[in-house]
């Protein structure tokens, strides 16, 4: 077996938070992850899809190299991620450019981080402007561009350092629904004619399912990984995928994993744990 791209090895995240219930000050575990473990070949495109708060953009954090795990460990290439790096690209749902760069200013950021020379920076940036369909906008500002614009300004960024890794919190989300539709497409193409490995995370049962192959689906409360579906569709057609009877099969499957009981009544209440029975264990 070769080793995978990603590997989350038993990941579990908890969040210290306020709980006056217990008294005022009184502090208490959130878990907001728990033991989650799966591994992603390289060059996969896998979506997670999960009720809000079950811990999507926890996990994204935890990839980007934001927030370590509490336990467990997230290996790239086998390696434990230690912090953010240049091999791993983000795209958030609000596009985060800096308004006083124009598009090619913005996708160049990276570039100039890895110290590359001005015309091999504006040689990647417009061939990366390119491939998101954005040719003849590189001297636009933020302001001067739409939502689906300045979202194809955020992935050219993201690419055009060539990580091995793209991680997408929900990046068509705020966007129209044809525009987040030819979004999706360009991924595809971006993706195909790349083969980045990609984790995109969205709320939408029909994006992840049109988007992966395959699809990470969570459980709130405390997040779990519920189960991962294999996504096998013929891509080939050239009639819409998401009409396919295969599709709308799939579509019912995650939709009732996600509907299903989050699990035991006893599990359900671990999610909330003193801090002391963590911090001060019981002695045996
Ligand atoms: N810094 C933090 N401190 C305390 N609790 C946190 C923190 N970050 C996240 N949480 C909690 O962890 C849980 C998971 O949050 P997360 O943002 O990962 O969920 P999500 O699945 O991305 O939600 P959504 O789909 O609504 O964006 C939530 O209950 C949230 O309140």
């Amino acid at each position: 077996m070769p080793t995978p791209k990603l590997r989350f090895d038993h990941v579990h995240k908890d969040f210290t938070v306020r709980d006056d219930t217990r008294g005022r000050g009184a502090r208490t575990l959130f878990t907001a992850l728990d033991d989650f473990t799966l591994d992603v070949p390289a060059g996969e495109l896998l979506t997670v899809v999960g009720p809000s708060g079950c811990g999507k953009s926890t996990l994204l954090d935890l990839l980007a190299g934001l927030t370590q795990p509490s336990s467990g460990a997230i290996l790239l290439d086998g390696q434990p991620l230690t912090g953010p790096g240049l091999d791993r690209g983000v795209v958030f749902q609000q596009y985060a450019l800096l308004p006083w760069r124009t598009a090619r200013a913005n996708v160049e950021l990276g570039l100039e981080a890895k110290g590359l020379s001005r015309a091999r920076r504006s040689e990647i940036s417009g061939r990366y402007l390119d491939l998101v369909g954005l040719s003849g906008f590189e001297q636009r500002y933020p302001h001067e561009l739409s939502g689906g614009m300045k979202q194809r300004v955020a992935i050219a960024r993201a690419l055009a350092f060539e990580p091995e890794v793209l991680l997408m919190d929900e990046p068509f989300a705020a966007l129209d629904a044809q525009t987040r539709e030819t979004l999706q497409d360009e991924l595809l193409r971006i993706w195909r004619a790349t083969g980045t490995t990609i984790v995109f995370i969205t709320h939408g049962i029909d994006e992840a399912l049109y988007l992966g192959q395959r699809v990470a689906v969570m459980s709130p409360r405390p997040g779990r990984l519920r189960t991962v579906i294999d996504v096998d569709l013929d891509r080939s057609r050239s009639d819409d995928i998401r009409s396919d009877p295969e599709f709308g099969r799939l579509r019912h499957r995650v939709w009732t994993e996600l509907h299903s009981p989050a699990g035991t009544p006893d599990e359900a209440e671990t999610d909330l744990l003193p801090l002391h029975a963590t911090l001060e264990p019981a002695r045996a």
